[in-house]
């Protein structure tokens, strides 16, 4: 990808121009003008209905962006991330998550190493200690099966395998729970702890580079509160680790035969497909954790065969840098109908913004354009009672991606019906909104009075014209999940080519982690702080002060 400036492209230059009419169209027309529009703009792959008819694009606009995409090398980029180029340039790194759901057999060399063959050899020893532990055949100290396992991992280490395994906990193993500290905060582990009894618990320590403060602290303080009970010999049955770094891993005490492996070609954030599932393999089995990933390699398939102007996640990219950079979008909600996706959008914020939150392109060379929108959301119906009322009538318009499996996994009566009705009546309310008239005249019919209805009208006007795409999948399965990821994966990916992004570094969390390295030593140990700036010496000395007053053996 050269550093051509997005915006002296040619099909941004159209898009610009087909942009000072589109801004005046209302989606309402469109719908009216076009009774074929829901078959026109909506796609179906790998188990995944899309439907993005309720943006504001006509064919025309899908057209130019298509054009967008193929201008800057959306085909090309995407054969070399699958065929192991390295295209995460500023780490010289190949990005090959695509590869850890690639069926057994299907060779691809990587530096002389035949990776679909090291994939699954770690594949079927984690499907081996998965089964093991479901099984009871792995015992704790005491001869007692797991009851409890205790994932510590932060980022990719932790959102990917909680999101999945409480998405998928309809299926989960009834004997064992699955536990994820993540922060740092002692309250985090500490409220656990309390919780669990050291000999039936498992502990996974996941870390890509085993050097992460927050988990190499929590993992320390896991590992003392065990041997409170267990004995150093006992510290194998009870503590595994996932890493690429067997040094590490070696050197914290965990036997390198209790490591699953992965590899630097794997970003944290695309990490759930390596052993990095292993509380998923736990929590549904071998068997449940390859439907997930034979779900996401559909999407793959999917996404690599299928033109751009049928490809879902190419469709999902494009609709976002419509609304991102012409119509000026600044966030998207993230609105699961699904209980079990409650951890969706934190799973996405990170995919997301810790992708494409860049403002430099591939080269270096300042972005002329807007990047990663904010992504924020929580389960559909609860936010309806909360922050909906800035979706419908703030001054923002945000897009709101609604997802839904059409089929529940329970049998009470009613509620399934109530969930989609809600979920469609949202995206229809946006879209539509309801005019000044037409409040008038409902108003009217009610009885109210000339000047009551004049007073009120405003207020209960909604502008309408705000975009959403609905995604639904037949029913929340490992297959499908790992395919609504992957979808999501390979939007930010060709969002990232067309910005002209590297979406697979993280450059931007290192300041802060390089500062708290300063300031804990200085919370420890130093007398006066004036290294910083005053606001930052001063936060210091106040917690150095209440540090210090607490009565030893609190902290
Ligand atoms: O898996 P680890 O090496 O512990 O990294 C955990 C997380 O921390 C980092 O700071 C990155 O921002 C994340 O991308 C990563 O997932």
């Amino acid at each position: 990808m050269s550093a051509t400036d997005l915006r002296s492209t040619a099909a941004w230059t159209a898009l610009q121009n087909h942009y000072a009419h589109a801004r005046d169209w209302r989606m309402r027309d469109l719908f009216d003008v076009d009774t074929q529009r829901f078959h026109a703009f909506s796609e179906e792959a790998a188990g995944i209905f899309l439907d993005y008819s309720k943006n504001a694009v006509t064919r025309e606009t899908m057209d130019l962006l298509c054009a967008l995409a193929r201008e800057r090398g959306v085909e090309a980029q995407r054969a070399a991330m699958f065929a192991g180029d390295r295209i995460n340039n500023t780490e010289q790194r190949a990005v090959l998550h695509t590869a850890l759901r690639v069926p057994r057999g299907e060779k691809l060399m990587l530096d002389g190493q035949d990776i679909n063959a090291e994939v699954h050899a770690v594949l079927d020893r984690l499907g081996h200690c998965a089964e093991r532990v479901r099984s009871g055949d792995w015992t704790g100290y005491t001869g007692q099966a797991i009851t409890d396992v205790v994932n510590i991992g932060i980022g990719g280490s932790y959102l990917g395998p909680k999101m999945v395994c409480e998405a998928l906990r309809g299926i989960a193993h009834p004997r064992i729970a699955m536990h994820f500290v993540s922060n740092v905060d002692g309250h985090d582990l500490d409220a656990l702890l309390a919780r669990v009894k050291p000999e039936t618990t498992l502990f996974i320590v996941a870390s890509k580079t085993f050097t992460t403060q927050e988990t190499m602290m929590n993992a320390q303080s896991a590992r003392a509160w065990f041997l409170k009970t267990g004995e150093e010999a006992d510290l194998a049955r009870h503590f595994v680790a996932v890493s690429t770094n067997t040094q590490a891993v070696t050197d914290f005490g965990i036997d390198p035969a209790n490591m699953f492996g992965f590899w630097d070609w794997v970003g944290g954030r695309y990490s759930v497909w390596s052993a990095i599932g292993l509380p998923v393999a736990i929590a549904v089995g071998h068997d449940g954790f390859r439907e997930f990933l034979a779900g996401a390699h559909g999407m793959d398939q999917h996404f690599c065969s299928a033109p751009l102007e049928r490809n879902l996640p190419a469709i999902l990219a494009l609709v976002g840098i419509w609304n991102r950079n012409f119509l000026g979008s600044t966030s998207i909600s993230v609105a699961p109908y699904h209980q079990d996706l409650a951890s969706f959008p934190g799973y996405l914020e990170q995919l997301d913004m810790e992708s494409n939150g860049k403002r430099v392109d591939r080269d270096g060379a300042p972005l002329s354009v807007a990047t990663s929108p904010v992504i924020w959301g929580d389960t559909g119906t609860n936010g309806q009672h909360a922050y909906f009322q800035m979706l419908h009538q703030g001054t923002d318009p945000v897009p709101v991606d609604f997802i839904a499996a059409l089929r529940p996994s329970h049998a009470l009566a009613g509620h399934q019906e109530a969930l989609l009705a809600n979920c469609f009546a949202q995206s229809e309310a946006l879209m539509r909104g309801r005019t000044q008239d037409e409040v008038a005249a409902e108003l009217q019919a009610q009885g109210l009075a000339a000047d009551r209805i004049a007073a009120l009208a405003p207020h209960r006007t909604f502008p309408g014209n705000r975009p959403s795409n609905t995604l639904l999948l037949q029913s929340l399965t490992p297959a499908s999940l790992g395919a609504l990821i992957a979808l999501y994966e390979h939007k930010v990916f060709v969002q990232g080519v067309i910005w002209g992004i590297n979406s697979f570094d993280q450059w931007g969390v290192e300041l802060g982690k390089v500062l708290a390295r300063a300031i804990q030593n200085e919370l420890m140990t130093a007398p006066d702080v004036d290294a910083h700036d005053a606001s930052t010496n001063g936060l210091i000395a106040r917690a150095r002060e209440a540090l210090q007053a607490q009565p030893s053996g609190e902290s």
